[in-house]
Order: structure tokens, then sequence, then C-alpha cells
């Protein structure tokens, strides 16, 4: 039995919604200033509430954006944040509820992909998600990070005051990309959202032959103490996206040669940004964790898989099951030509959550088959599936 109900919210409750998000996500401490300075980056517009005796106890809102996929284009989807519920509310089905709504609202739009971050892993699986990008922690050591004399050397870096960075970011991330399959374009929302944060730390931006091609936002961490004065500071890179390698080499110099800087840690980083490559010791770099980047959820299985491009060879018939959208589930026969709804036998027997993690390059099929998360019935299907469904290695690197 539900004692509640879910609609979209009104704009009169955007408040108490956000701030209800802010205790469900434990966030420091929510006041007025608050509200005045990130309020305009949470708009009522796709958010779903959910009511109880006329209170709001859940939560789960959503942005339009394109996400880049294999091949190169840019797919319509939604952008899903703001998730909670209040906690004495938990453990009741409401986030269930709020999911349904929200993934056929999704539908309705048109849009064959919805995407989030995850704030634990145990979560989104059910809800159809699966891992679709990773992300390394980076942690270099300053003293002992001196490029190898043939590493690229790039041209200039500038830094730019705040309300520079908040004009000259959107147009030159736009420009960069988003190119790389996972990479979402970024709306004027999730600027609003995100400017003010860029007032708490410091952009630079690189200049290339062809005019501005990269740029780092970044804040620093003073960790002298009057027992440890040699401590010196951490710069920690927010964000960082570079149209080439020469962009990118030239930011990761700026970051190494910031004076009072004892390390430069980078969460979120694309798996394969060779840093510790450009470094006379590579082994001042480290990478300290690979987590979990995008969730993603097949919304039009059958517009999505035709979205993408696929590698050579002979095709193969996806058998997908889809509880929450049983409209989804089927075979799909898939090919280089063509995605297409089948009646032929099934090669391989998948959930949904499963045909995300392959969808945008990030897992291969042969290594999820011998995970038992892909049931083989053709005994060379996932040899073939390896062939279509490789790509480069996706990256998001947007948080939302
Ligand atoms: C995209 C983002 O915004 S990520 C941020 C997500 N929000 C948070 O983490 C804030 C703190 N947590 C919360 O607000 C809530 O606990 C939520 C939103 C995670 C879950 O909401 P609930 O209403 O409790 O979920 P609901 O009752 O629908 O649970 C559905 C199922 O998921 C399971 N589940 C839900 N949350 C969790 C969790 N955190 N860990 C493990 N299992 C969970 C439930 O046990 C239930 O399982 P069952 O179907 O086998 O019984």
């Amino acid at each position: 039995m539900t004692d509640f109900e879910v609609r979209p919210l009104a704009e009169g409750e955007r408040r108490e919604a956000f701030f209800m998000l802010g205790r469900a996500l434990h966030f420091p401490a929510l006041d007025d200033e608050t509200w005045e300075r990130r309020g305009a980056g949470f708009p009522a517009e796709r958010r779903f509430g959910a009511f109880a005796g006329g209170e709001l106890i859940g939560l789960a809102g959503s942005a339009a954006t394109e996400l880049a996929v294999p091949g190169g284009r840019a797919v319509p989807a939604a952008a899903v944040d703001g998730v909670g519920v209040r906690a004495d509310h938990t453990r009741r089905g409401v986030l269930t509820a709020l999911m349904g709504e929200q993934l056929r609202d999704c539908a309705r739009r048109g849009e064959p992909l919805a995407a989030l971050h995850a704030s634990e892993t145990a979560i989104y699986g059910r809800f159809g998600y699966g891992i679709a990008t990773r992300a390394k922690t980076l942690r270099i050591h300053r003293a002992r990070a001196a490029f190898r004399a043939d590493a690229p050397a790039g041209g200039r870096v500038r830094l730019v005051p705040p309300e520079e960075a908040e004009k000259v970011l959107p147009a030159l991330y736009h420009r960069i990309g988003p190119r790389r399959p996972g990479m979402i374009a970024r709306g004027a929302t999730w600027w609003r959202w995100t400017n003010p944060r860029l007032r708490e730390g410091m952009v630079a931006v690189h200049t290339g032959p062809d005019g501005d091609d990269g740029f780092v936002a970044y804040r620093s961490e003073n960790r002298q103490s009057f027992t440890e004065p040699e401590a010196g500071a951490a710069l920690v890179v927010r964000d960082l996206h570079a149209a080439n390698m020469a962009a990118r080499a030239a930011l990761w110099r700026f970051l190494l040669s910031v004076d009072l800087v004892a390390e430069v840690r980078a969460p979120n980083r694309p798996l394969d940004e060779p840093v510790g490559a450009m470094l006379a010791d590579p082994r001042a770099c480290e990478t300290i964790a690979v987590d979990d980047g995008l969730w993603l959820r097949l919304v039009d299985v059958q517009a999505a898989l035709s979205a993408r491009s696929y590698g050579t060879g002979a095709p193969v018939v996806l058998e997908v099951s889809d509880p929450v959208l049983p409209e989804n589930s089927g075979r799909y026969s898939v090919s280089a030509d063509a995605v297409t709804r089948t009646d032929a036998p099934a090669d391989l027997r998948l959930d949904v959550d499963v045909l995300a993690m392959l969808y945008l390059g990030d897992q291969r099929v042969s290594g999820l088959a011998e995970l038992n998360r892909i049931h083989v019935l053709t005994d060379d299907a996932p040899a073939r599936g390896d062939a279509l469904f490789g790509s480069g290695i996706p990256w998001c690197g947007t948080p939302f």
C-alpha cells in the first residue's frame, strides 16, 4: 500500500525541496545566503516530488542534455540529479515510485538515455542503470614531477578571474567537446549551478596556435601547520578539459609549477590520461583510486542502440530483459549497418543494466560473459559482440 503521491514539483516548492535534499545528502548548513547564491541553479522543471500528508518526503530531478556515444553522435539524454528521500521515510518504496515516474517521463520526452552519478553503488542497478564510464584519481608529488624533455610544451597559460571564467568556460567547453563517448553537453542551468563554485577557487585557460583550447578549474588546500611548516599546499583539480595533448600537457605543467605546492590531486580523470607518461619519473604520479563514473540507463533500447556506431563483423542477436520498462524487453539484431527488433534466436541474453555497461565501450561482452552477467547461447557470440561494441575508453568528466 502506498501512503504517498508522486507529482511534478511546483515552482513555489523549490526552496523546501532544496533544503530537504540538503539534509538527505548531508550538505553543510543550508541558509538563506546559500539559497540566494544557488537557488537559481535549482529549477522546479523536470523535478518530481513524493508527498505524504502534504509534506515533501522525496525528490528526483533531471535536466535535458546530450550525451556523446561511439561514432560521435550527441544523443538526447536526461541528466538525473537531486535524488533524495527524507530519512524518516526511507525503505518504503518512495525512490522506486520516483524512478518509475521519472523514467516514463524521459520516455515521453523522447530521450533514449538517462544518466547519473550515484552516491552509492547499491541503489540504481535495480532501476536498469549500469556503470558505463569509470574515472581515476591521480595524486602527483610535485617535487618529483619533472617533465620529460620530449613531453609536449604547449602554449601560454593565464589565470582568469571568476567573472571572466563564467563567460569563457561555457563556450570553451562547448568547443572542446563533448566528443568522447560519455561526455555530456553542459546547459545554462549546469553553469548557473557551477559558477558560484568557480569563485571558491581558481581557473586557468590555455591558448594554443588556434586560440583558447583548454582550461582547468582548481582550488588549493593549505596544509602547513606549526609542526609541519614544510607540508605545503595541495591543489585539487575540479575540472580540466583540453582539445589536444599540447594544451593538456601545458595545463598540467602549470599546475605542477605553482609555488608552495606539495602535491596535486585530481579526482575524476579519464582512465587513459597520460600524466605519468609525461614525467621523467612516472611514479611521481600515482593512481590512488579507480571509481565508477557515469551510470547509464537505456530508456529506449531500440533508439539508443541505433544511435551509436559499431565495429565490423557478423551480427549478434541480444535478448534484453527490462522489468522496469517492459516495452524494451525483447530481441535485437545488432550489426555494423543496423539495429532491428527480431524474432531470430538469441545469441546472448542480458539485463538492461548490463547492456548499459557495454553501450559506451567501458566493458567487453566477453568479460561480462565470463562474469555470468551475460548468458551465452551461441559459442562465438562474445567474440562477435566484442568486435561490434568495442570502442575507445569512455569518460564523462562532468559532475552533476
Ligand atoms: C543521482 C543522485 O542524486 S545520487 C543521490 C542519492 N541520494 C542519497 O544517497 C541520499 C540519501 N539516501 C536517500 O535519500 C535514500 O536512502 C535513497 C534515495 C537512496 C533510497 O530511497 P528509498 O525510498 O529508501 O528507496 P526504496 O525504498 O524505493 O528502495 C528500493 C530498493 O532499493 C534498496 N535500497 C535503497 N537505497 C539503498 C541503499 N542506499 N543501499 C542499499 N539498498 C538500497 C531498498 O532496500 C529496496 O530494496 P528491495 O526492493 O529489495 O526492498
